[in-house]
């Protein structure tokens, strides 16, 4: 099994290091383009992320594509929105396992926003169900990601599919020495811990112009890039959904804190049930939890920044009436101006 970075046990043995003071600034990141309905993947995850008290902000790298008015609903959501330009892979011939995903090589301009001195990436189909700013602490220096699986018909073209061999259950079938060394740990890149940092940035642009871009386009890249500081975390930081009906022996859904909703037809927003495993009592269950987010008004941003005034504000009023108890002051009552 691969040597899996748990970060509760790595806080547990001392590997998280203790926070310096005066921490440079974390927070999650996420990517939007074009003026479909991702956009209601930003809002929820904003509102999942107020749900487990996070304590650190959305910022959204936004395309220029993306309508005025859905940027003005993140805002409305707390969230920080970057604008972005578009980065496109070399002239190609790839077919690409989705014809958009061309568009998510602009994902790589998240490692220009280095006012943060780490960030955790998360896809917009992605939602937090638990708390996961613990992955903050985990040793700078590495790329934390969760494994992904090879068993979806996605994967057809490569030699892990046509030999059956996946990461997930590497026991399951060996991989073959016919077929040459076996293949680096490979990670789904809805989700990651990284660092932000120019000289990185500039070396992935210039390392770009001289990959032919494959089937999964900048999760490719990417898994070819960091491969040699990649460190895997337990799948509950970001179930890909397919595991549940490709490796469920790796699943214990009740512990599971991300869900990403990247199997096809199991974005919650366009949910219809129809597609394949898509009428399966637990993705139902999954795409209810991430509605209930969406549609709670108590965690609109507006809403939530109200309560703590009111709070705020019910403090200050107890002070000042305990202060006025203690005799400590009199209030004076001013001569009327009149
Ligand atoms: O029209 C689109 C397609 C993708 N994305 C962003 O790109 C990410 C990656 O695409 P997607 O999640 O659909 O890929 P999957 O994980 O399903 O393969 C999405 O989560 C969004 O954050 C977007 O904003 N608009
Ligand atoms: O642009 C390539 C995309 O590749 C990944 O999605 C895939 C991958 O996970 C396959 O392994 C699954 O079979 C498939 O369903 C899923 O859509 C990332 O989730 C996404 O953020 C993005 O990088
Ligand atoms: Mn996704």
């Amino acid at each position: 099994m691969a040597p899996i970075i748990a970060a509760h046990a790595a806080a547990a043995n001392g590997f998280v290091k203790p926070k310096p003071e005066n921490q440079p600034s974390c927070a999650y990141v996420t990517f939007l383009a074009g003026n479909g309905d991702y956009v209601k993947g930003v809002v929820g995850l904003a509102k999942g992320l107020r749900k487990v008290k996070s304590k650190y902000p959305l910022v959204v790298a936004m395309l220029p594509d993306v309508p005025e008015d859905h940027r003005k609903i993140l805002v409305d959501q707390g969230c920080i929105v970057r604008e972005i330009e578009p980065v496109y892979p070399p002239e190609n011939q790839t077919q690409f396992a989705m014809a958009y995903y061309v568009i998510n090589y602009s994902k790589l301009r998240i490692w220009e926003f280095v006012e943060y001195s780490k960030m955790i990436y998360l896809d917009g189909d992605i939602q937090v169900f638990d708390n996961i700013d613990h992955l903050f602490d985990l040793q700078r220096g590495f790329f934390y990601a969760v494994m992904d699986c090879f068993c979806e018909k996605t994967w057809s073209h490569t030699p892990q599919y046509q030999i059956g061999y996946c990461q997930q259950c590497p026991d399951k079938v060996q991989w073959p020495g016919h077929a040459g060394p076996k293949p680096p740990f490979y990670f789904n890149a809805g989700m990651f811990v990284y660092e932000p940092n120019l000289g990185t940035y500039q070396d992935l642009l210039e390392t770009l112009k001289i990959t032919p871009p494959t089937s999964f386009a900048e999760q490719d890249f990417l898994n070819m890039y960091f491969k040699d500081i990649y460190r895997p975390i337990p799948n509950v930081y970001n179930l890909v959904l397919a595991m549940l009906w490709r490796h469920p022996e790796n699943v214990e859904l009740d512990k599971v804190k991300v869900v990403h909703y990247c199997a096809a037809g199991s974005k919650p927003w366009r949910y219809t049930g129809e597609e394949e495993n898509m009428d399966r009592d637990d993705i139902k269950m999954l795409v209810k939890k991430w509605w209930d987010i969406y549609d709670d008004e108590s965690l609109d941003y507006k809403n939530i920044v109200a309560r703590d005034e009111a709070a705020k504000q019910t403090k200050w009023d107890r002070f000042l009436a305990a202060l006025a108890d203690s005799g400590a002051f009199r209030f004076i009552t001013a001569p009327s101006a009149a």
